[in-house]
């Protein structure tokens, strides 16, 4: 016995931090390769990382060396909650999301507190996200009044958000899709001239809560109307997660024939637990930047049934497994996530977030 366990050798777990010993019991055997699968990012080298995107890419083709992730959870991720969140709890979440290692943290809206109360704070969040360096923090703007009041709020960045469906670019923003590319192209150059860069969002890209299944060319008709307005990505929102990749990668196809597909991200809301392969299949495709949300939280609020964005955690776990560079520290973003479902009473809406916490949980029993 005494023998046996001087020659066990210790790993730290990257949760708990506790020594965890290599070899053993079935649980700590499965614990440590639980957590040597979640380290992935941390600890392979480039060449084993180098190594393992070969492989994938030997069966799987064209997926990108590196990925950015858009953080979409103080926005997207919260717009839709009923209770209001308090601002520092706001503030909290975003710097730790910071502390992960995402670069594009999406903070909050500029858009009417009569339609999303919830982010009514967005001039007092940006208060203090405005001081955090290093880091973009994109906010929506509907419209000039939107913009005015995101550029004088300290706003580095600004997005605008149009529909490829006309219901739903009525129930969402008031006005039809043409009205709205109008009033975009205004903020666009408000943009221009103050040199703020602008990121474009088309939802509904596959299917509306109202008209159903949407043509791919809407689709790639509003993403080149973005485009051309100077948007420098445009985010592809399936808004309500109805998408599989039989209807992503035709979707994607009609877009990429007319923006550039570098200029392009992917926007998945899960729905029906599609997005990790429309995710999948959309890197195949070219495409390098995908939206998520800490703890999978979220749901358009003018979309009925939509429910939450891919979990953050879960894109940062598959992205890890197939050896592309994330930049995002995976124990890190599964405390915000903890963080923010502790503040809702809720549970988390990620998968890997929540077994690895079990995972923990259990070692950290042993
Ligand atoms: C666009 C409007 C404003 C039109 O709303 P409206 O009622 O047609 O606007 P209006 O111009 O007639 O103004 C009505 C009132 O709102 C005020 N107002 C007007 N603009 C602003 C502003 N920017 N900020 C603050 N206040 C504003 C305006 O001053 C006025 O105030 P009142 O005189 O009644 O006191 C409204 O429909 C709106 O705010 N919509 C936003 C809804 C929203 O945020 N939805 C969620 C976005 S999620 C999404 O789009 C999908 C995405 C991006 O996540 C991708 C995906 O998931 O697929």
């Amino acid at each position: 016995g005494e023998h046996a366990c001087r020659r066990r050798t210790y790993q730290r777990h990257p949760v708990s931090n506790r020594a965890t010993p290599v070899g053993g019991n079935r649980h700590v055997l499965y614990a440590s390769y639980l957590s040597q699968n979640q380290q992935n990012y941390r600890s392979f080298s480039a060449s084993s990382d180098q190594e393992r995107i070969e492989a994938a890419n030997r069966i799987i083709h064209g997926l990108p060396r590196c990925v950015k992730i858009v953080e979409v959870g103080p926005r997207d991720g919260l717009q839709n909650e009923k209770n209001t969140v308090p601002t520092p709890v706001k503030i909290e979440l975003i710097k730790r999301l910071v502390t992960s290692g995402l670069s594009v943290v999406e903070a909050t809206s500029f858009v009417s507190p009569k339609w999303v109360p919830q982010l009514a704070d967005a001039k007092d969040v940006m208060e203090v996200v405005r001081n955090i360096t290093g880091v973009s923090f994109p906010v929506l703007t509907p419209n000039l009044k939107g913009f005015e009041a995101a550029a004088a709020a300290g706003a580095k960045e600004v997005a605008i958000f149009a529909s490829a469906s006309e219901a739903f670019s009525k129930s969402n923003i008031n006005c039809s899709i043409k009205e709205s590319l109008v009033r975009y192209n205004d903020v666009a150059l408000a943009a221009q001239k103050r040199e703020i860069p602008v990121r474009g969002y088309v939802s509904c890209v596959v299917g509306c809560p109202v008209e159903g299944s949407v043509p791919p060319s809407n689709v790639a008709y509003v993403a080149k109307e973005l485009y051309d307005m100077g948007c420098y990505e445009v985010s592809l929102g399936d808004t309500i997660g109805v998408g599989t990749p039989g209807t992503v990668v035709p979707m994607l196809e009609a877009v990429m024939s007319v923006v550039p597909v570098e200029k392009l991200a992917v926007h998945f809301h899960d729905t029906y637990g599609q997005s990790l392969s429309n995710i999948l299949v959309s890197l195949q495709m070219g495409i390098s930047v995908v939206d998520s949300s800490v703890a999978g939280l979220g749901g358009c609020p003018y979309a009925q049934g939509a429910s939450g964005n891919v979990a953050t955690e879960d894109v940062v776990y598959m992205l890890n497994g197939l050896g592309i560079k994330t930049g995002v520290d995976l124990s890190k973003v599964i405390a915000a996530g903890e963080f923010i479902c502790k503040h809702l009473g809720r549970q988390s809406g990620s998968k890997a977030a929540t077994a690895l916490s079990k995972v923990t949980a259990s070692a950290s029993k042993l």
